[in-house]
C-alpha cells in the first residue's frame, strides 16, 4: 500500500485547482493516519487494562478457592451493627467484630450459625442443609441387621451380647449380682469386618434406637463444634432411650497426643475431653449403651481405655476360611446359583478377603452373569469377581502411594 501521494506525477499542464485538491487529500490522509495511530494506542491500553483485570480475576478465584479449602470455624452471630457482625466463636467463646458483604448481610440474622475462616471473615451462613448435627449423627429407629446376617465372628457376637445386650434387656441381673455392667465397648479390627453390623444388630435385638456418630466428620468438617456435638449426641440418646450410641472411627477424636500444637489438635482434645466427661459423669446411664469402633487401635489415647470408659475391648478380625464360607452363604441367600458353586472352595480361594470383600465378590459375580446374559451365577463368576476386586484394590493402593 502506498501511504503518500508525494510520488504522484502531475502532467505538465495540470491546473492549480487539481494541485490544491491533491494537497487537501494529502492533509486528510495525514489526519487519518494520526487518528489511526491514536486508536491503535487506545487499543493497546485497553488490552493492557484487560490483562490486568484478567490477572486480578485469576487471583481472586484462587483466593476464593483457598478460602473454601481451608478449615472453617463455627460461630454464632450475636448482633448486626453498621460496622459489621458481632460473632461469638464456638469452642473459645471469644467475641469478634467482622465485616460482612452486602449479599451476606441480607442473609444473616442474630442467632444464626455461620462458618468463618482463619481471619474470622464470614464465609457462609449455615442453614439447615449444612447443619452439622444432621450430617454427623445418623439416627436409625430400627436397623434391619440381625445376628444371623453376620458370619464368622461368633465369639465376638457372644461377647457383645453379654456386655451390651444383657444390661439393656435385663439390668436387674447386674443389680442382683452386684456388679456394674461394662461402660463402653470398643470394637477394633481391619475395615469391613462387621463392626458396624454388630452394633446395629444389638440395637435391633433390643429394640433400641441406633445412633451413629462418625468420628472423622465430627472433627474435620467444622472446627469448634466437636465438644458441643458430643453433648448433643448424649442428649439425643437420652431422648431416645433405650439407645445404642455407635461412634465409628473413634481414633479421629481419641488419637494419642502429638507434639504439634495446631488449632486442629486442640479441637480434637476438647472433643475427646467432652466425650470422657460424658462417659465419666454417666452414673445413671439408664438404657444407653456405647459402642465405638476403630481400624487404628495402635493410635488410640490410652486415657479412653481406663476403667469406666471403653473398658471392654473386642477384636473383630478378618474372617478365617470357615468364616468366609459362612459369609458367602449369607450374601448369596437370594442369588440364583448354579450347582457348580461350592462355598468351601470359594472360601479356600479367597484368602485375606474381609466380610465386605466377600459381599463385593457376590455382587460382582452376579454382574458377570448378567453381562454374559445368564440368570445363574457360576463358581467361575465368583473367582473372576475376586480377581477383579483384587486388581482394583492393587490399583487403589498404587495410586495412594503416588498421590
Ligand atoms: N462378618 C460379616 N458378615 C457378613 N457380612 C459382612 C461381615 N463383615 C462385613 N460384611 C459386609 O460388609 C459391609 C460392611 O461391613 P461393616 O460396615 O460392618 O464393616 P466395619 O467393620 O464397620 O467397617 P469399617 O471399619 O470400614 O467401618 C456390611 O454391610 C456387610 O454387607
Amino acid at each position: 500500500m502506498t501511504d503518500t501521494v508525494d510520488d504522484v506525477e502531475l502532467p505538465f499542464d495540470e491546473d492549480a485547482s487539481k494541485q490544491e485538491k491533491i494537497e487537501t487529500l494529502q492533509e486528510q490522509i495525514e489526519v487519518l493516519k494520526s487518528q489511526n495511530e491514536e486508536m491503535r494506542d487506545d487499543l493497546l491500553d485497553a488490552n493492557a487494562e484487560n490483562n490486568k483485570f484478567q490477572q486480578k480475576l485469576e487471583r481472586l478465584n484462587h483466593e476464593n478457592k483457598k478460602l473454601k479449602q481451608s478449615p472453617l470455624f463455627v460461630a454464632t452471630v450475636q448482633e448486626m451493627t453498621d460496622d459489621g457482625a458481632i460473632i461469638k466463636q464456638h469452642g473459645n467463646n471469644q467475641e469478634a467484630l467482622t465485616e460482612v458483604t452486602d449479599e451476606l448481610r441480607a442473609e444473616i440474622d442474630p442467632d444464626d450459625r455461620v462458618a468463618v475462616n482463619n481471619s474470622l471473615s464470614i464465609v457462609k451462613s449455615l442453614d439447615d442443609e449444612t447443619d452439622v448435627r444432621a450430617r454427623v449423627m445418623q439416627v436409625d429407629q430400627s436397623p434391619d441387621v440381625g445376628y444371623e446376617d453376620i458370619g464368622g465372628i461368633h465369639d465376638q457376637i457372644e461377647e457383645v451380647r453379654e456386655t451390651v445386650e444383657m444390661p439393656l434387656d435385663r439390668p436387674e441381673m447386674f443389680d442382683e449380682v452386684g456388679i456394674d455392667p461394662p461402660s463402653g465397648v470398643l470394637l477394633h479390627g481391619p475395615p469391613g469386618t462387621g463392626k458396624t453390623m454388630l452394633a446395629k444388630a444389638v440395637a435391633n435385638q433390643t429394640d433400641a434406637t441406633f445412633i451413629k456418630m462418625a468420628g472423622s466428620e465430627l472433627v474435620h468438617k467444622f472446627i469448634g463444634e466437636g465438644a458441643k456435638l458430643v453433648r448433643d449426641l448424649f442428649d439425643l440418646a437420652r431422648q431416645h432411650e433405650p439407645a445404642v450410641i455407635f461412634i465409628d472411627e473413634i481414633d479421629a477424636i481419641a488419637a494419642k497426643r502429638t507434639d504439634s500444637k495446631t488449632s486442629g489438635d486442640a479441637e480434637v482434645q476438647r472433643t475427646m475431653m467432652q466425650l470422657l466427661s460424658e462417659m465419666d459423669g454417666f452414673e445413671d446411664r439408664g438404657e444407653i449403651r456405647i459402642i465405638a469402633a476403630t481400624n487404628r487401635f495402635d493410635m488410640l489415647d490410652r486415657a479412653i481405655l481406663r476403667p469406666g470408659r471403653f473398658d471392654r475391648l473386642i477384636e473383630v478380625p478378618k474372617p478365617d476360611r470357615e468364616g468366609r464360607e459362612q459369609i458367602f452363604e449369607i450374601h448369596t441367600r437370594n442369588m440364583n446359583l448354579a450347582e457348580s458353586v461350592d462355598f468351601a472352595h470359594l472360601a479356600e480361594a479367597t484368602d485375606e478377603a474381609s466380610g465386605a470383600d466377600v459381599k463385593a465378590i457376590c455382587t460382582e459375580a452376579g454382574m458377570f452373569a448378567i453381562r454374559d446374559d445368564r440368570t445363574q451365577v457360576t463358581d467361575r463368576d465368583f473367582l473372576d469377581a475376586w480377581a477383579k476386586i483384587q486388581d482394583e484394590e492393587d490399583d487403589d493402593s498404587i495410586s495412594r502411594t503416588f498421590a
